[in-house]
């Protein structure tokens, strides 16, 4: 569907969410709008407004004269409430998948048309996808989209290409996001498939995990080759079984988001299966992290979903069976190697 790009002034832009992620989508936002980044913790807030940086979640990349912060979840919201509809104004989720919940709670009260989501999961408790929790919580009456694809913040920050999917189903929401956010060295494309998106950005970062643990055991270019392949066809069964379009699972949030989350040593998620061949505890891993890795809580999200619905993930089951039930990474291996053989397209 042809989208136009270009905004013709600035915008305004709240970010709910002061870790790498919103800090990196406020920098590059903030060249070409006015945006302000929310985060909870009044004194980590006041410290980025001092230093002009997020020296926890980001350092090193300076904030441009656009980006302002605060902790007044009031002030945040003005930001975007306050300005008139016609001047398309964009507020942002930032959080966690885990903090999503908390966060649309806090802005029920609130008379928002719209929200865009940057996190990549299925919620613990629920097994929801982001866009089923936000329907829940704020009704279907507000205007949802996720933003996903292959973007690691840190190159995101300092001004390196990357191309972006905003999937919605409000042709508002997908038009706003992308005559804001395409532009300079953001591509943004668009897509109504919002289940695919969604299920691609998240078992993405399981299979990321798998791969960090080939890597780490030392299996080789092959093998990790295989396990991406592989696992693409497992996010694939998934996502179909979910209601999602096959070929979203080509694209961006799909391969793409997969290929770099798998292969890029600046994932979060790839670095803890590399922790965990080196002998790490979860908890060491996580914690020396110092970041969210939403591969941990989703494998253990989509093998329940996957049990569920009879779909097949042997890979996911794999990296489940490491993290959560003792199994050791030689052992996971094994498991996946003594599979039966079976059609590759089936
Ligand atoms: N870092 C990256 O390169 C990318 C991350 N993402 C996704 O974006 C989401 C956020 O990731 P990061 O920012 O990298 O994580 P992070 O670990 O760097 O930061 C998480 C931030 O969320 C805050 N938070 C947690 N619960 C919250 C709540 N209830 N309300 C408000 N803030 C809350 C934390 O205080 C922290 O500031 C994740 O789902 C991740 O998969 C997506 C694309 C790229
Ligand atoms: O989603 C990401 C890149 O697109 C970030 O992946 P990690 O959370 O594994 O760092």
């Amino acid at each position: 569907m042809p989208t136009s790009a270009s905004p013709l002034a600035p915008r305004k832009i709240t970010v709910l969410g002061a870790g790498a992620w919103g800090t990196a989508v406020a920098i590059a936002l903030a060249a070409r709008h006015e945006v302000l980044m929310w985060g909870r913790n009044g004194g980590a807030m006041q410290a980025m407004a001092h230093a002009r940086e997020n020296s926890a979640y980001l350092s090193g990349c300076a904030f441009p004269a656009g980006l302002q912060v605060t902790a007044d979840f009031d002030t945040a919201l003005a930001h975007v409430l306050d300005t008139p509809e016609a001047e398309a104004p964009l507020l942002i989720a930032a959080c966690p998948v885990a903090g999503l919940r908390p966060l649309l709670m806090q802005l029920k009260p609130h008379a928002i048309s719209h929200i865009v989501w940057l996190c990549k999961g299925f919620e613990g408790d629920t097994g929801l996808l982001p866009h089923q929790v936000v329907a829940e919580v704020l009704g279907d009456q507000v205007a949802g989209g996720a933003l996903s694809g292959p973007s690691f913040a840190q190159e995101v920050a300092r001004g390196l290409p990357c191309a972006l999917t905003v999937a919605s189903r409000s042709d508002m929401l997908r038009e706003r996001v992308v005559s804001t956010v395409h532009g300079g060295n953001i591509r943004v494309y668009s897509c109504d498939d919002l289940v695919g998106v969604e299920v691609g950005g998240a078992v993405k970062n399981v299979l990321a995990i798998a791969t960090g643990v080939a890597d780490g055991l030392g299996l080789g270019l092959n093998a990790r080759a295989a396990l991406i392949t592989r696992g693409l066809a497992e996010i694939t069964r998934l996502g179909i079984a979910l209601g999602g379009t096959p070929a979203t699972f080509m694209g961006l949030t799909g391969m793409g988001d997969l290929i770099l989350t798998c292969t890029g040593d600046l994932s979060r998620n790839r670095r803890v299966g590399l922790g965990l061949v080196q002998g790490k505890a979860l908890d060491t891993i996580v914690a020396e992290l110092g970041h969210v890795a939403e591969g941990v809580p989703c494998a253990r999200a989509v093998r329940a979903l996957a049990h569920k619905l009879g779909v097949d993930m042997p890979i996911t089951n794999a990296v489940a069976g490491v993290l959560f039930d003792g199994g050791t990474p030689k052992a996971m291996l094994a498991q996946l190697l003594a599979r039966d053989p079976r059609d590759e397209l089936s």
